[in-house]
């Protein structure tokens, strides 16, 4: 290994990104800012197991649109999850957490997703296995907040002044960020755009 990649800070940030839209890009740019990252993984998905794949596109759509986005060199798109057969996110993190145990890796969030963070497979597991950062989104922050979630895991919670040190500290560990928001959502980007294979 490098002795670079030692101890190097990375948020992953799992989505469908179905389309990737500029709240996404908000949600990478301040986390990496204020969490002072070295890099981000953005984990496109095969598939969230809560939700519906109708309309959801091929994951090589859905990466390639997620290259074509991001400019910033330290963020890199993946659609590993796939290749490897994961379809829950305890899968991937404790994958990562046991092949690459001299890094420092964060799951990165919106307050919607920390809302229904209990729902998720093993959500527990998750949260024990790596620290956490939930970012605002509007109309999700009381739910986030006032969430199972949250509420179970309130000691670790810490303030955002301090964000800059969760990627260091010990699960379970999470914060919640307050900032500038974005009111985008693939559901309304695919509702105003029609599908290349509609009727
Ligand atoms: N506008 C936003 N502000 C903050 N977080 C967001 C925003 N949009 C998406 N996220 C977060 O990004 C991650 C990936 O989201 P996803 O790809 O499902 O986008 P989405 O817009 O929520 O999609 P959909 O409308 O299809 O549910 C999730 O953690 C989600 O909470
Ligand atoms: O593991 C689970 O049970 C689980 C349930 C819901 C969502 N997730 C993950 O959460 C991330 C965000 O999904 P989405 O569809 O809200 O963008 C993505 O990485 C999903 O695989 C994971």
């Amino acid at each position: 290994m490098p002795p670079s990649a030692r101890g190097m800070r990375i948020g992953l940030f799992g989505g469908s990104f179905n389309p990737i839209h500029a709240g996404h890009l908000l949600v990478m740019e301040e986390t990496l800012r204020r969490l002072e990252l070295d890099a981000m993984w953005v984990l496109v998905t095969p598939g969230n197991p809560l939700k519906n794949h109708d309309e959801l596109r091929p994951l090589a759509e859905r990466v390639r649109a997620a290259r074509e986005a991001i400019a910033n060199p330290r963020i890199h798109v993946t659609g590993f999850e796939a290749q490897k057969g994961f379809r829950y996110t305890w899968q991937t993190v404790r994958f990562l957490a046991q092949a690459l145990p001299d890094r420092k890796f964060v799951w990165i969030m919106g307050a919607d997703s920390l809302a229904d963070f209990h729902r998720w497979e093993r959500w527990q597991d998750i949260a024990a296995t790596l620290p956490i950062a939930a970012y605002a989104r509007p109309g999700a922050s009381h739910r986030a907040l006032a969430s199972r979630t949250a509420l179970a895991l309130a000691h670790g919670q810490i303030d955002q002044e301090d964000a800059s040190i969760l990627a260091r500290l010990p699960a379970p560990a999470w914060v919640y960020l307050h900032g500038r928001q974005s009111s985008l959502s693939s559901t309304a980007i695919r509702a105003r755009k029609p599908q290349v294979n509609e009727n």
